[in-house]
């Protein structure tokens, strides 16, 4: 903007010496033309302080914006439409380096148009172990990659793994499995899509066989509870379970809310209790208001999805259930018949009441903590591109991305995208009302879709979802329901139609691509319409730029504020 204005001046001036003119001053008088007849009137222009003083301070103030800028060679991080913001892929920017955003004018109206992509630098995601940056105790006893065996877990377990395509464990399970067979409460922090649901369901399910003889069918109690945010969860942690269950005749059960209490009660009909019972709380609560399920002989709790399960809507329920449920302090208390029940926490981002809650369950300070070196980092495997748009454009533009996807699906792609064809696409929107808006939009221009919003009846989102991963459709329209916890290995695609609300919400979308075993090349895009949410993506691209954690994340639990008090005296 100063430049255009400048540069207007300039324009003006130049005409102005073009006809003899010059803006050397208040009151500078000139002669201009040939040598003066005697009738030649002297020309005489007065230039206002008022504008000089605007055109000396633009001056100095393009002095003082040019920043150096390297010219990015090699590969590229951050490849914006104007190459001046390129970023190399080799280069870090400094903690206090200065950064010239992209999307710096971004909150400008003359900015729609403007994009720029966090490139991948890498193929495979980090936290498969093996890749080429290995982790911490990747390499088995003789050099060789770790397998499963290493653990000493029953050897079935290895098999119906190793017979499901997995063999090697990431990083996360390789740091969570042991604590877990120790004995501690653990929290577990780790990328989205690393693998942490067998990070804990597997070392659960070894003890769980290690300390029930299977003559004991009979007075079976319930040995594991999982507690998820949504029933869409409960079902796919519940099929996880029962894979591994399978070859010691141990249980699995599911109980989700929005059904009503009868089909609560039904789930319990039979008398029997489940070896691992997986539970939204709303419903669990029901159920133990019922006197349905007895907690008293758990040996683990899991709560899985932590952001969500310890914000304000769920952690009245959450903190009712953990007191149900005897929560051992120390790893020797989980020991032996009778033993009290270990605490698993697991998440990819933890809000801040974790601390409030568990504190009032659990001794806090014994509470050992699994965190992973990339957490609330951009996942470095996948292209996250942002576009600046309009609001009304945004439906031609998705229209647009989806027709290639498809063209590429057809193999008419030419390979220039990277990767294959095909995989699902998955479109975020803020809102319900968005979500059924795009989708009559989308049924006009006949994209076949799929829609998943929170006002659905529960039963109705499940087969949705079901249908969406078995892939019978490629498009699936959801509001951020679908980004907490389901695994969507099948997804190549993630459009953020509406921008997300926080850098939680972001690293949970995009976490949705990019997953272990899951579709190579995965991509996210990001359309950015409103002011607002240029700051969240002016964090996101100062995060990729400096290789650090998107701001305001947690990973830790904080104590209490009463007891932190007492402490410090
Ligand atoms: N060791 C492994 N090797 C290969 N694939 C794995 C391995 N462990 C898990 N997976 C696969 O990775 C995918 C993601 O796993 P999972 O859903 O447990 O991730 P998550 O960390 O819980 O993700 P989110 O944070 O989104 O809940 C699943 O399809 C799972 O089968």
């Amino acid at each position: 903007m100063h430049s255009a204005k400048v540069s207007r001046l300039a324009g003006v001036a130049r005409s102005a010496s073009r006809q003899g003119r010059d803006y050397g001053g208040t009151h500078q008088t000139r002669q201009t033309g040939p040598p003066a007849p005697p009738t030649t009137q002297t020309t005489v222009i007065r230039v206002p302080q008022r504008m000089q003083r605007r055109v000396a301070s633009v001056r100095e103030l393009r002095g003082r914006c040019r920043v150096p800028t390297v010219r990015a060679v090699g590969p590229l991080l951050i490849q914006s439409k104007r190459p001046q913001h390129d970023q190399a892929a080799s280069r870090v920017l400094g903690r206090f380096e200065r950064t010239v955003l992209s999307s710096g004018g971004w909150k400008h109206r003359k900015s729609f148009g403007d994009h720029f992509a966090v490139n991948s630098t890498r193929a495979a995601p980090p936290f498969v172990a093996g890749g080429p940056e290995k982790g911490e105790g990747e390499e088995g006893e003789e050099g060789g990659p770790v397998r499963f065996g290493r653990f000493r877990v029953h050897g079935e377990l290895v098999r119906t793994l190793a017979a499901a395509g997995i063999t090697r464990p990431t990083t996360v399970q390789l740091q969570t499995i042991p604590q877990v067979l120790k004995g501690h409460n653990v929290l577990c922090a780790a990328e989205t899509g690393s693998g942490k649901t067998l990070a804990y369901l597997l070392p659960v399910v070894h003890r769980l066989q290690a300390g029930r003889p299977l003559e004991d069918e009979a007075d079976r109690a319930l040995g594991c509870l999982v507690l998820v945010p949504s029933r869409e969860l409960a079902e796919q942690v519940a099929s996880v379970s029962r894979l591994l269950c399978a070859p010691f005749r141990l249980s699995t059960k599911t109980v989700g809310g929005g059904r009503g209490v009868g089909p609560i009660k039904a789930t319990f009909r039979d008398g029997a209790a489940a070896d691992v019972l997986v539970a939204t709380p709303g419903a669990l609560v029901k159920a133990l208001r019922r006197r349905c399920v007895d907690l008293s002989a758990l040996r683990f709790v899991v709560v899985d999805e932590a952001d969500t399960m310890f914000d304000p809507s769920f952690s009245g329920a959450l903190e009712s259930i953990l007191r149900h449920a005897d929560v051992a302090r120390a790893p020797r208390q989980t020991q032996g018949p009778g033993g009290k029940a270990q605490l698993l926490v697991v998440g990819a981002t933890f809000p801040g009441g974790v601390g409030e809650v568990l504190g009032r369950v659990t001794d806090l300070g014994g509470v050992v903590t699994v965190k992973s070196r990339n957490l609330h980092l951009l996942m470095p495997h996948v292209k996250q591109t942002f576009l600046k748009v309009r609001g009304r454009d945004k439906l031609l533009e998705l229209q647009q991305v989806l027709k290639e996807l498809q063209h590429e699906k057809r193999g008419g792609g030419g390979g220039g995208g990277g990767g294959g064809g095909g995989g699902g696409v998955l479109v975020f929107c803020n809102k319900a009302t968005t979500v059924n808006w795009l989708g009559y939009a989308l049924d006009e221009l006949r994209v076949k879709h799929l829609r998943l919003q929170g006002e659905m009846p529960s039963a109705v989102r499940t087969g949705i979802f079901r249908s969406f991963q078995k892939g019978a459709v490629d498009v699936l329209v959801c509001t951020d329901i679908a980004s907490r916890g389901l695994d969507t290995s099948r997804v190549r695609l993630v459009v953020n139609y509406d921008c997300p609300e926080s850098a939680t919400d972001y690293i949970h979308r995009a976490g949705r691509v990019g997953r272990a075993g899951g579709v190579e090349g995965g991509q996210v895009l990001s359309f950015v319409t409103h002011p607002w949410d240029v700051e969240l993506v002016q964090a996101i691209e100062t995060s990729a730029r400096r290789r650090s954690a998107l701001p305001g994340m947690r990973s830790a639990i904080s104590q209490p504020r009463a007891e932190a008090e007492e402490s410090q005296k």
